[in-house]
């Protein structure tokens, strides 16, 4: 039920937040700040493949002087053919005229294939670019810490992040195209100056408006999109909760489809809405721009030909300049309209730098710096001091002033209500995170002063929210140490020791059968079987601190007891911390910490807590008597 809970609580936020339109909209200013960020993405590009951005840059440097070359070869030859049209026809050499044919020919092929080249060395770049920066995602999510997972808006940069990995690619040979248009008309820029410069003014008046035009209407696109990212997040929520294997079941049953189908419908429209005024006012005034662009174009075609009626110019440069002007129109447009997308994707990259800006708290205490060395084996235990936590997005502490040792060697039992702090305490010890009041000794020193890797190397812990891999059955219980993921023996060995030896036996492909539903010829578990195999995790693990927080709940009552005997036999001499709701498990360990609202209520062997007549006795007899 809980992804529904979280799906009223989001519906809730949102529809509490009344959103302001203008808050998020991004400024001209910010846009060009942006553009601070190519460097570094260049650089990124430069270390994902030194040789083919190398190439691609040499390629387009050559390309971009071929307009030029072929306008000034296409000039060569209309004077030539003029020129022989004056001579008589005897005298007439059509040679020199088909050599620059045949050169203007070459020119072409050339630019042919040097564009399929490029476009071909883009591609390679993009997907090598783009591999490379998942990767990096995926390991720079891996170091976060877990209360930045917890944060939406984190959230949403993760997202953002994730989402602009296409766009990047595109945004770099954007880049580069840009690049090279800007050379190409600064070479034709040079003729047309040389000619008369006047021309040139006429053609920025051509094309600034619709650049500005262009700039303004992606400004508010960018917006829109960014402002709509916690909503973006809702509808993939919503479309996957109602066409999912995990929701259907409980979709069908409680009739939810058109309480979801109605949320998405409702979100989506209202982002269409959005859009289309958006787009309507792009689609009429960029109209408007272009007929002013057209207009100072023709004004420009009019003034050449003018002058080469008046025999100013030739009719090769009339050509020339008429063909360079109409190029150098296009390329402006390109460019300006280009700046606009590439300073937008800019604004994405800087999600992206943000994202990777994003530093974990809980590190190594001084990085390089040799740390306190974990205790190999732990002499005294762990040490709660006055240890209080609250979660960021929690309304109360989840633990408060909580004291208590969990001694070298002993088998604790954690009791509580629901919500009472026992998996908060767990996570505590494994520093998932740090307290935010006291602090946690380990041999008495403070957790935080060993290195938190070695600290999760030591410690087994499986979750009652254990993770259902879709892998193969012998992968799913070697993720407990993945290192160890060929060893066949170990693996076996792991799952005997967890019952889920049993559970292998009866699939088709034994330890390499595909489990979960989501992959071709998976076969699903019961709940109760995914446990066993959970819990073959722990036995992977080589750790001197094991936790089972839960994890037979969905054990029939002999499985529990046959898992908790052999646990007790497995992990003698080794430190545990065991969750459960079943007395019957919870007596089997050598000292049981019971805790109310996340504080210390009382601790001792279940023998003592239950002589003292206090709230585990008074828990127990509870149990016991649903049980007659
Ligand atoms: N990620 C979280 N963000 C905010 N609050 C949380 C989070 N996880 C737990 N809490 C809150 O902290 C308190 C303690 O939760 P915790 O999961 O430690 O309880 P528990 O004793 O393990 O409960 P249960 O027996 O139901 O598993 C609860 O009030 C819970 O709502």
């Amino acid at each position: 039920m809980s992804w529904i809970s979280s799906l009223i609580t989001a519906i809730q936020t949102r529809r509490r937040k009344r959103r302001q339109p203008d808050a998020t909209q991004v400024s001209v200013r910010e846009r060009v700040n942006a553009l601070r960020h190519l460097p570094a993405f260049l650089r990124l590009v430069w270390a994902t493949s030194p040789a083919l951005t190398l190439g691609n840059a040499a390629l387009r440097l050559l390309r971009a002087g071929l307009p030029l070359a072929t306008l000034y070869v296409a000039k060569l030859i209309l004077d030539a053919v003029v020129d022989l049209t004056q001579l008589p026809p005897e005298q007439r050499q059509l040679g020199p005229v088909l050599g620059l044919v045949a050169l203007e020919f070459g020119l072409a092929i050339l630019a042919d294939a040097l564009g399929r080249t490029v476009a071909l060395l883009d591609s390679l770049l993009g997907d090598l670019f783009a591999n490379r920066t998942s990767v990096q995602l995926m390991q720079h999510a891996a170091e976060l810490d877990l209360d930045q997972f917890e944060d939406s808006a984190f959230y949403d940069k993760l997202e953002r992040a994730r989402r602009q990995t296409l766009s990047r690619t595109v945004l770099l040979s954007q880049v580069l195209s840009q690049a090279q248009d800007v050379i190409t008309m600064v070479l034709l820029a040079v003729g047309l100056v040389a000619f008369n410069p006047w021309l040139l003014l006429l053609l920025l008046l051509a094309v600034v408006p619709a650049f500005l035009g262009e700039s303004h209407f992606n400004e508010r696109s960018y917006s829109l999109v960014h402002s709509w990212t916690p909503e973006r997040r809702e509808l993939d929520y919503l479309r996957q909760t109602g066409a999912s294997d995990e929701t259907a079941k409980e979709v069908k049953i409680f009739g939810l489809s058109d309480f979801l189908i109605e949320r998405f419908r409702e979100l989506s429209e209202n982002f269409y809405r959005q859009n289309k005024v958006l787009a309507l006012r792009r689609a009429g005034w960029g109209t408007l721009f272009a007929a002013v662009g057209a207009a100072g174009y023709y004004g420009a075609y009019v003034f050449i030909i003018t002058q080469a009626m008046h025999r100013h110019i030739s009719v090769g440069q009339l050509t020339f300049l008429a063909g360079s002007f109409a190029r150098m129109r296009s390329l402006l447009e390109g460019i300006l309209s280009r700046f606009s997308s590439v300073a937008d994707g800019a604004l994405y990259l800087q999600d992206f730098f943000d994202f990777f800006a994003l530093r974990p708290r809980i590190i190594r205490p001084v990085e390089g710096v040799p740390v306190r060395p974990f205790p190999r084996p732990i002499r005294l235990g762990f040490e709660f001091e006055n240890v209080g936590f609250q979660y960021k997005n929690g309304t109360k502490w989840a633990i408060r002033n909580l004291s208590f040792t969990l001694r070298a060697g002993e088998k604790l039992a954690l009791v509580g209500e629901n919500g009472a702090g026992k998996t908060t305490l767990v996570k505590l010890l494994a520093r998932l995170y740090d307290p935010a009041e006291g602090r946690i000794l380990l041999d008495g020193h403070d957790l935080r002063e060993y290195d938190p890797a070695e600290l999760r190397q030591e410690i087994g812990v499986i979750f009652q929210d254990f993770v259902r891999f879709q892998l193969p059955a012998g992968q799913n219980l070697a993720v407990g140490r993945i290192s160890e993921r060929n060893n066949q023996a170990r693996i076996e060995d792991a799952a005997h020791q967890s019952l889920a030896d049993a559970v292998i036996a009866k699939l088709p492909l034994g330890y390499e059968q595909m489990i979960g539903r989501r992959f071709n010829g998976g076969v699903d578990l019961s709940g109760g079987e995914w446990q066993k195999i959970a819990l073959g995790r722990a036995y992977m693990r080589d750790a001197q601190l094991l936790i089972l927080d839960e994890p037979t709940a969905a054990l029939d009552a002999r499985a529990e007891y046959e898992v908790f005997q052999r646990f007790n036999e497995l992990t003698q001499g080794k430190t545990a911390v065991l969750i459960s709701h079943r007395f019957s498990t919870v007596r089997m360990a050598d000292r049981i910490l019971v805790i109310e609202n996340g504080q210390f209520v009382e601790i001792g062997s279940h023998e003592e807590l239950l002589s003292k007549g206090g709230r585990y006795a008074e828990l127990f007899q509870l149990q016991a008597a649903g049980y007659q």
